[in-house]
Protein backbone atom coordinates (compact mmCIF):
# COMPACT_ATOMS: atom_id res chain seq x y z
CA UNK A 1 0.00 0.00 0.00
CA UNK A 2 1.27 2.99 -0.85
CA UNK A 3 2.43 5.60 1.90
CA UNK A 4 1.17 9.21 1.88
CA UNK A 5 3.76 11.61 2.85
CA UNK A 6 2.98 14.89 3.55
CA UNK A 7 5.99 17.26 2.32
CA UNK A 8 6.67 19.82 5.11
CA UNK A 9 5.71 23.54 4.18
CA UNK A 10 8.17 25.24 2.15
CA UNK A 11 7.21 28.51 2.09
CA UNK A 12 5.50 30.55 -0.75
CA UNK A 13 6.47 31.69 -4.34
CA UNK A 14 7.39 34.71 -2.48
CA UNK A 15 8.11 34.19 1.46
CA UNK A 16 10.80 31.91 2.36
CA UNK A 17 9.62 32.10 5.92
CA UNK A 18 8.34 28.50 7.55
CA UNK A 19 4.87 27.86 9.51
CA UNK A 20 4.80 29.55 12.61
CA UNK A 21 7.60 32.18 11.59
CA UNK A 22 5.25 35.19 11.48
CA UNK A 23 3.46 36.24 14.50
CA UNK A 24 -0.67 37.18 13.75
CA UNK A 25 -0.06 40.56 13.61
CA UNK A 26 2.32 42.00 11.08
CA UNK A 27 2.78 45.61 10.06
CA UNK A 28 3.46 45.91 6.59
CA UNK A 29 5.78 49.40 4.87
CA UNK A 30 6.50 49.20 1.04
CA UNK A 31 9.59 49.64 1.49
CA UNK A 32 12.05 46.54 2.76
CA UNK A 33 14.82 49.17 4.36
CA UNK A 34 11.82 50.52 6.33
CA UNK A 35 11.00 46.78 7.38
CA UNK A 36 14.74 46.53 8.46
CA UNK A 37 14.33 49.91 10.43
CA UNK A 38 11.13 48.72 12.38
CA UNK A 39 12.86 45.40 13.06
CA UNK A 40 15.86 46.97 14.57
CA UNK A 41 14.35 50.05 15.97
CA UNK A 42 10.73 49.16 17.04
CA UNK A 43 10.73 45.17 17.82
CA UNK A 44 12.38 43.38 20.21
CA UNK A 45 14.44 40.10 19.33
CA UNK A 46 13.19 40.74 15.89
CA UNK A 47 15.14 38.08 13.80
CA UNK A 48 15.00 37.99 9.82
CA UNK A 49 12.61 35.08 8.70
CA UNK A 50 12.45 35.80 4.61
CA UNK A 51 14.36 37.52 1.90
CA UNK A 52 13.00 36.47 -1.45
CA UNK A 53 13.49 39.31 -4.06
CA UNK A 54 15.12 41.34 -1.18
CA UNK A 55 11.46 41.91 0.53
CA UNK A 56 12.47 41.78 3.65
CA UNK A 57 10.50 40.14 6.48
CA UNK A 58 11.25 40.13 10.37
CA UNK A 59 9.44 38.45 13.87
CA UNK A 60 10.38 39.65 17.18
CA UNK A 61 8.01 41.34 19.73
CA UNK A 62 6.36 44.48 20.84
CA UNK A 63 5.30 45.51 24.55
CA UNK A 64 6.04 41.86 24.83
CA UNK A 65 3.50 40.10 22.34
CA UNK A 66 4.59 38.54 19.05
CA UNK A 67 5.25 41.08 16.16
CA UNK A 68 6.07 41.00 12.13
CA UNK A 69 7.19 43.17 9.86
CA UNK A 70 7.28 42.39 5.92
CA UNK A 71 7.65 45.26 3.53
CA UNK A 72 5.36 44.66 0.88
CA UNK A 73 7.00 45.96 -2.75
CA UNK A 74 4.99 49.02 -4.48
CA UNK A 75 1.94 49.16 -5.85
CA UNK A 76 -1.42 47.01 -5.77
CA UNK A 77 -0.11 43.80 -7.61
CA UNK A 78 2.96 43.24 -4.73
CA UNK A 79 0.92 44.02 -1.72
CA UNK A 80 -1.75 41.87 -2.55
CA UNK A 81 0.69 38.93 -3.15
CA UNK A 82 2.38 39.09 0.35
CA UNK A 83 -0.85 40.18 2.20
CA UNK A 84 -2.69 37.02 0.87
CA UNK A 85 0.32 34.55 1.22
CA UNK A 86 0.71 35.99 5.14
CA UNK A 87 -3.37 35.45 5.65
CA UNK A 88 -3.84 32.01 4.02
CA UNK A 89 -0.77 29.87 4.66
CA UNK A 90 0.92 31.84 7.66
CA UNK A 91 -2.12 32.43 10.25
CA UNK A 92 -2.04 36.27 9.65
CA UNK A 93 -4.94 37.75 11.62
CA UNK A 94 -3.69 41.60 11.11
CA UNK A 95 -2.20 43.50 8.53
CA UNK A 96 -1.55 47.02 9.25
CA UNK A 97 0.27 49.06 6.38
CA UNK A 98 2.78 51.63 7.54
CA UNK A 99 3.24 53.31 4.29
CA UNK A 100 4.05 56.75 2.89
CA UNK A 101 1.77 59.10 0.77
CA UNK A 102 1.06 62.53 -1.05
CA UNK A 103 -1.11 65.07 0.42
CA UNK A 104 -3.92 66.35 -2.44
CA UNK A 105 -5.46 68.91 -0.07
CA UNK A 106 -4.11 72.07 1.40
CA UNK A 107 -6.00 70.98 4.96
CA UNK A 108 -3.16 67.72 5.32
CA UNK A 109 0.78 68.84 5.46
CA UNK A 110 3.43 66.93 4.79
CA UNK A 111 4.53 64.85 8.02
CA UNK A 112 1.04 64.63 9.28
CA UNK A 113 -0.68 61.10 9.59
CA UNK A 114 -2.98 59.71 7.13
CA UNK A 115 -5.98 57.17 8.69
CA UNK A 116 -7.25 55.21 5.41
CA UNK A 117 -10.72 54.88 6.11
CA UNK A 118 -11.49 54.11 2.60
CA UNK A 119 -9.41 53.14 -0.26
CA UNK A 120 -10.92 54.96 -3.45
CA UNK A 121 -8.96 53.15 -7.01
CA UNK A 122 -8.28 53.18 -10.56
CA UNK A 123 -7.27 49.97 -10.31
CA UNK A 124 -9.42 47.41 -11.77
CA UNK A 125 -9.16 45.15 -8.82
CA UNK A 126 -12.43 47.07 -7.15
CA UNK A 127 -14.59 46.02 -10.55
CA UNK A 128 -13.13 42.35 -10.93
CA UNK A 129 -13.83 40.33 -7.45
CA UNK A 130 -17.45 39.77 -7.38
CA UNK A 131 -19.18 40.04 -10.51
CA UNK A 132 -21.24 43.31 -11.38
CA UNK A 133 -20.06 44.61 -8.49
CA UNK A 134 -17.22 47.56 -7.09
CA UNK A 135 -16.75 47.10 -4.05
CA UNK A 136 -16.15 49.21 -1.43
CA UNK A 137 -12.57 48.70 -0.23
CA UNK A 138 -12.53 49.75 3.53
CA UNK A 139 -9.91 48.94 6.53
CA UNK A 140 -11.95 46.92 9.48
CA UNK A 141 -13.64 48.92 11.60
CA UNK A 142 -11.89 47.26 14.75
CA UNK A 143 -8.41 48.58 13.95
CA UNK A 144 -9.53 51.57 12.72
CA UNK A 145 -11.62 52.57 15.70
CA UNK A 146 -8.38 51.74 18.27
CA UNK A 147 -6.27 53.86 15.27
CA UNK A 148 -8.35 56.97 16.06
CA UNK A 149 -8.30 56.83 19.49
CA UNK A 150 -4.34 55.66 19.64
CA UNK A 151 -4.26 59.43 17.28
CA UNK A 152 -5.76 61.14 20.22
CA UNK A 153 -2.56 60.76 22.23
CA UNK A 154 -0.36 61.72 19.40
CA UNK A 155 -2.05 65.32 19.37
CA UNK A 156 0.73 66.50 21.54
CA UNK A 157 3.19 65.24 19.52
CA UNK A 158 2.82 68.36 16.44
CA UNK A 159 1.85 67.40 13.08
CA UNK A 160 -1.97 66.58 13.43
CA UNK A 161 -3.48 62.99 11.64
CA UNK A 162 -6.39 62.96 9.63
CA UNK A 163 -8.89 60.16 9.77
CA UNK A 164 -10.64 59.69 5.45
CA UNK A 165 -9.97 58.84 2.25
CA UNK A 166 -7.22 58.28 0.31
CA UNK A 167 -6.68 57.16 -3.53
CA UNK A 168 -4.75 54.19 -3.62
CA UNK A 169 -3.35 54.80 -7.84
CA UNK A 170 -2.12 52.69 -10.18
CA UNK A 171 0.39 55.15 -11.50
CA UNK A 172 2.74 56.70 -9.70
CA UNK A 173 3.35 59.45 -12.39
CA UNK A 174 -0.69 59.89 -13.02
CA UNK A 175 -0.67 63.29 -14.94
CA UNK A 176 -4.78 64.13 -14.19
CA UNK A 177 -4.66 67.35 -12.72
CA UNK A 178 -8.74 67.13 -13.23
CA UNK A 179 -9.16 63.42 -11.42
CA UNK A 180 -7.06 64.92 -8.26
CA UNK A 181 -9.50 67.98 -8.17
CA UNK A 182 -12.35 65.60 -8.05
CA UNK A 183 -11.44 63.60 -5.90
CA UNK A 184 -10.16 66.20 -3.49
CA UNK A 185 -13.86 68.07 -3.78
CA UNK A 186 -15.10 64.51 -2.97
CA UNK A 187 -13.36 64.28 0.48
CA UNK A 188 -10.24 62.55 -0.32
CA UNK A 189 -6.97 63.52 1.59
CA UNK A 190 -4.02 61.64 -0.09
CA UNK A 191 -2.61 59.23 -2.78
CA UNK A 192 -0.72 56.17 -2.30
CA UNK A 193 -0.16 52.87 -4.45
CA UNK A 194 -1.46 49.78 -1.88
CA UNK A 195 -4.50 50.38 0.57
CA UNK A 196 -7.08 49.24 -1.74
CA UNK A 197 -5.13 46.27 -2.72
CA UNK A 198 -4.73 45.85 1.28
CA UNK A 199 -8.18 45.69 2.16
CA UNK A 200 -9.83 43.79 -0.55
CA UNK A 201 -7.34 41.24 -0.19
CA UNK A 202 -8.32 41.16 3.66
CA UNK A 203 -12.01 40.92 3.10
CA UNK A 204 -11.56 38.13 0.64
CA UNK A 205 -9.29 35.90 3.09
CA UNK A 206 -11.39 36.94 6.84
CA UNK A 207 -8.37 38.86 7.80
CA UNK A 208 -8.67 42.47 9.14
CA UNK A 209 -6.29 45.59 7.47
CA UNK A 210 -5.78 48.91 7.94
CA UNK A 211 -3.65 51.81 6.56
CA UNK A 212 -1.51 54.11 8.10
CA UNK A 213 0.63 56.47 6.12
CA UNK A 214 2.78 59.54 6.97
CA UNK A 215 2.81 62.41 4.23
CA UNK A 216 6.20 62.41 2.59
CA UNK A 217 5.31 64.66 -0.59
CA UNK A 218 2.59 67.53 -0.95
CA UNK A 219 0.99 67.47 -4.88
CA UNK A 220 -0.37 70.98 -4.10
CA UNK A 221 2.72 72.93 -3.10
CA UNK A 222 5.70 70.77 -4.11
CA UNK A 223 7.03 69.82 -0.49
CA UNK A 224 8.29 66.45 -0.16
CA UNK A 225 10.32 64.60 2.30
CA UNK A 226 14.31 63.02 1.46
CA UNK A 227 14.93 60.24 0.60
CA UNK A 228 16.21 59.56 4.42
CA UNK A 229 13.25 61.08 6.20
CA UNK A 230 10.96 58.66 3.92
CA UNK A 231 13.06 55.67 6.30
CA UNK A 232 13.18 57.36 9.50
CA UNK A 233 10.25 59.92 10.06
CA UNK A 234 6.89 57.54 10.76
CA UNK A 235 7.18 57.09 14.27
CA UNK A 236 3.85 58.30 14.81
CA UNK A 237 2.25 55.93 12.44
CA UNK A 238 4.03 53.28 13.75
CA UNK A 239 2.74 53.90 17.57
CA UNK A 240 -0.73 54.18 16.40
CA UNK A 241 -0.57 51.20 13.84
CA UNK A 242 1.52 49.01 16.56
CA UNK A 243 -1.65 50.15 19.14
CA UNK A 244 -4.18 49.70 16.25
CA UNK A 245 -2.72 45.75 15.92
CA UNK A 246 -2.33 45.24 19.72
CA UNK A 247 -6.05 45.80 20.49
CA UNK A 248 -8.13 43.54 22.03
CA UNK A 249 -5.02 40.93 21.46
O1 LIG B 1 6.41 54.30 1.12
P1 LIG B 1 5.52 53.20 0.63
O2 LIG B 1 4.92 52.42 1.74
O3 LIG B 1 6.20 52.30 -0.38
O4 LIG B 1 4.27 53.91 -0.12
C1 LIG B 1 4.33 54.83 -1.20
O5 LIG B 1 5.60 54.99 -1.78
C2 LIG B 1 5.70 54.26 -3.03
C3 LIG B 1 5.91 55.25 -4.14
O6 LIG B 1 7.05 56.01 -3.95
C4 LIG B 1 4.38 53.52 -3.19
O7 LIG B 1 4.54 52.23 -2.67
C5 LIG B 1 3.45 54.37 -2.36
O8 LIG B 1 2.27 53.77 -1.92
O1 LIG C 1 2.96 61.41 -4.03
C1 LIG C 1 3.05 60.28 -3.54
C2 LIG C 1 3.80 60.04 -2.38
C3 LIG C 1 3.87 58.79 -1.89
N1 LIG C 1 3.22 57.81 -2.54
C4 LIG C 1 2.51 58.01 -3.66
O2 LIG C 1 1.95 57.09 -4.24
N2 LIG C 1 2.43 59.26 -4.12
Amino acid sequence: MPVHVTPPFAGTPHIAAGRGDFAPLVLMPGDPRRARRIADTFLQDARQVTDIRGILGYTGRHQGVPMSVLASGMGIPSVSIYATELFRYYGVRRIVRVGTAGAITESVAVRDVVIASAAHTDSSLSRILVDGVTLSLAPSYLLLRAAADAAELEKSSGAAVHIGPVFTSDHFYLDRPALFDAIQRRGTLAVEMEAAGLYAVACAEGGEALAVLTVSDHLRTGEALTAEERETDFDRALRIAATALLTDV
